[in-house]
């Protein structure tokens, strides 16, 4: 049908058709150039306080593998950096290449990593609902984190595990238990600067939070995303779920900030 996708027809280059404000002056991802990232020693340290944080499920919506959380209070936020008060955690997900020089959606001086993970947040202070939210030009908090290939990362496996049970789209499963914090780098310095959601509806309301320091992944283990499928049990193609990411997209009148 005319659902977007990230194919020839549906990617990124047709969104514009369904979704005007693919051609806005806040989009993401954007290419990030250290050198021209303006250090604001007035960005503190960003503070993930996830040691409560509930996750309910993994499942595959046909675009990422999404695992989700109770966001029913403030359990797990994100709080400090460029943000006025705290975000509760919502969702975490992953965007991907087929192989290991591509698969960000950010790149870095032009240089892209193999992944991304993007943990999504959003403002239950000024906010009553998680949707009104992604509509409002301050209402989510996008932490990025790139993926580069290497070593086996020792907590990954808790998600490539599970992906056999959500091959297809539409398929779920409980995964209770996980804290994101396994998956952070050991520093937490990181660009800043106010973007979207790189997916449709792409509404206008991240301010995102790129980490500089990637963690490290085995090439086994992207390799067991490439076996999830954007297409459901039933459809007869089978659609390899790869090359998941948005191209960057243009800056404009924005400014990225580095924390120190
Ligand atoms: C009310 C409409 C919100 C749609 C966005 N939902 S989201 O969880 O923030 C999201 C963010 C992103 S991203 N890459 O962080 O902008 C990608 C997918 C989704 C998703 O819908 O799964
Ligand atoms: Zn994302």
């Amino acid at each position: 049908g005319h659902h977007w996708g990230y194919g020839k027809e549906d990617g990124p280059s047709a969104w514009h058709r369904q979704y005007p404000v693919a051609k806005g002056n806040r989009q993401s991802p954007i290419d990030i150039i250290p050198d021209e990232a303006r250090r604001d020693s007035s960005l503190g340290p960003i503070f993930l306080k996830y040691d409560r944080c509930t996750s309910l499920n993994i499942s595959n919506n046909g675009h990422s593998v999404v695992v989700e959380f109770n966001d029913s209070d403030d359990r797990s936020v994100i709080q400090g950096g460029p943000l006025d008060n705290p975000y509760r955690l919502k969702q975490f997900h992953f965007h991907w290449g087929e192989k290991g020089c591509e698969g960000s959606e950010h790149t870095v001086a032009g240089v892209g990593y193999a992944s991304e993970l993007h943990l999504v947040h959003w403002n239950a202070v000024k906010y009553k609902t998680f949707e009104e939210a992604a509509t409002a030009p301050d209402g989510l908090a996008v932490l990025g984190i790139f993926l580069e290939v290497g070593d086996d990362h020792r907590w990954l496996h808790m998600i490539t595990d599970a992906l056999y049970m959500v091959k297809f789209k539409g398929s779920s499963t409980d995964f209770k238990g996980f804290n994101p914090k396994c998956l952070l780098p050991s520093n937490l310095h990181y660009w800043t600067y106010l973007g979207s959601l790189t997916t449709p509806p792409l509404h206008e309301s991240v301010i995102w939070i790129v980490l500089k320091e990637p963690i490290v992944v085995s090439d086994k283990q992207l390799g067991m995303f490439r076996l999830l499928q954007f297409s459901g049990e039933e459809d007869g193609r089978r659609m390899r779920m790869e090359n998941n990411f948005r191209p960057p997209q243009p800056l404009k009148e924005r400014l990225v900030r580095s924390s120190n």
